[in-house]
């Protein structure tokens, strides 16, 4: 088997599951992000309110192979199940809205499970990589600054669609389809108060206007904020509308949505912050699994691929690395 390492592009939740599993196969993997830490859009921002689920606010297993793979992540401490007073807005009316979903969270902080599944596993951070080539035998990256990396038996672009189209050049049908997905953008938004709200939801689905949802951080397991601290998220079409507004104009719309739905008063908030995800979540769902051209050993994985939640994001890593093993044990 080749000791040349296979290059993965994105240390969100569905590099780091392509890169778990091809590590489990023995294969050596190398990770690359440009970002500061691991976790992408399932990453928790460190805040003076402490640390913020501002993307993917919890997810749910539906797929058996995922939810055994949630199973562990709770043995391990990095997740726990969050059972909120669920809400929800119907007819413009708020009421509670009960069901049996399970969701889980990761903890003290969504990035738990990002962090815990890089272990050791080796990453360049900071690095955002523009170009990939391919030589006569293996694959070379190259990053903003024109630095290069390499050799590579093979490479794992597992980024949001937009982006991932303009590095699978050398694949140019991969290429294609990804230029074909529409990625939706969503802002996100949390306020912190000093005083607890007196409100008994933890949770709501509102889906109209400005605001598609919003939670209350304190009521996940293992947060431990002295504010009271809610994030919301604006829909995918306001979002879309204010894309270019600045934070300070998102912020006092979804204070001022917010304060409309709520059924208690309102205090000033002691904490806000805004952040705009551009490419928050695909269009439609997809059932690609992961694209790949396997002689080349070139692949894409990513929500984009599947269903555009956690769950798929880890599934279509994890398929981009089944083909990937399935095309070296030929
Ligand atoms: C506001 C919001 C709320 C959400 N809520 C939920 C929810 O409640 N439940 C749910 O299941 N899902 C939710 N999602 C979706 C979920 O977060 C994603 O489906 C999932 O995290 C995507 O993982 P990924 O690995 O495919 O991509 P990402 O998490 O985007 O990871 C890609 C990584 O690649 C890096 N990268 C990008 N380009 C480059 C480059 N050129 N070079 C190097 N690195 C690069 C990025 O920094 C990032 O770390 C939400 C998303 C958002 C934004
Ligand atoms: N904002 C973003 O960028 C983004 C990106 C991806 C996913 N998400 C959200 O992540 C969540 C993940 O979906 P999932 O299928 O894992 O979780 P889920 O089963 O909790 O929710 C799926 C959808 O079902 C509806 N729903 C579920 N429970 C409800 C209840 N009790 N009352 C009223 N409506 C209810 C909501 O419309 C919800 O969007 C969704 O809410 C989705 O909107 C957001």
């Amino acid at each position: 088997m080749s000791s040349v390492s296979i290059a993965i592009i994105g240390a969100g939740i569905s590099g780091l599951s392509a890169a778990q599993a091809l590590q489990e196969a023995g294969l050596p993997v190398h990770l690359f992000d440009k970002s500061r830490g691991s976790g992408g859009r399932m990453a928790s921002k460190r805040t003076e309110a402490g640390r913020l689920d501002l993307g993917a606010a919890y997810f749910t297993a539906r797929d058996r192979r995922f939810a055994a793979a949630v199973r562990d992540w709770q043995a391990r401490g990095w997740a726990s199940e969050w059972r909120p007073s669920l809400y929800e807005l119907r007819q413009g009316q708020l009421g509670p809205s009960q069901d049996e979903q399970e969701r889980y969270v990761g903890t003290p902080s969504m990035s738990a499970i990002t962090r815990g599944l890089l272990g050791e596993t080796p990453v360049t951070f900071g690095c955002r990589i523009t170009e990939i080539f391919r030589g006569t035998r293996h694959w070379t990256l190259q990053d903003a600054d024109g630095q290069s990396y390499g050799p590579f038996s093979q490479v794992v672009v597992a980024i949001p669609a937009t982006q991932a189209c303009n590095l699978l050049t050398a694949a140019p049908v991969l290429a294609g389809k990804a230029a074909n997905v529409a990625m939706e953008p969503t802002w996100s938004v949390a306020l912190g108060f000093s005083t607890p709200l007196e409100t008994g939801m933890d949770g709501c689905f509102v889906r109209n206007g400005a605001l598609d949802w919003f939670s209350r951080d304190r009521s996940k397991p293992g947060r431990d904020n002295p504010l009271d601290t809610w994030v919301m998220h604006a829909t995918s079409q306001w979002s879309r509308e204010h894309l270019d507004a600045s934070k300070e104009t998102v912020i006092e719309h979804l204070h001022g949505a917010f304060a409309e739905l709520l059924d208690c008063p309102l205090p000033e908030p002691a904490f806000s912050i805004a952040h705009r995800w551009l490419y928050a979540r695909p269009a439609q769902p997809h059932q690609w699994g992961s694209l790949a051209d396997v002689d080349m050993g070139i692949h894409a994985c990513g929500d984009w691929c599947l269903s555009g939640r956690v769950e798929g994001a880890w599934l279509s890593g994890r398929e981009a690395a089944r083909r990937i093993i399935e095309h070296l044990d030929k």
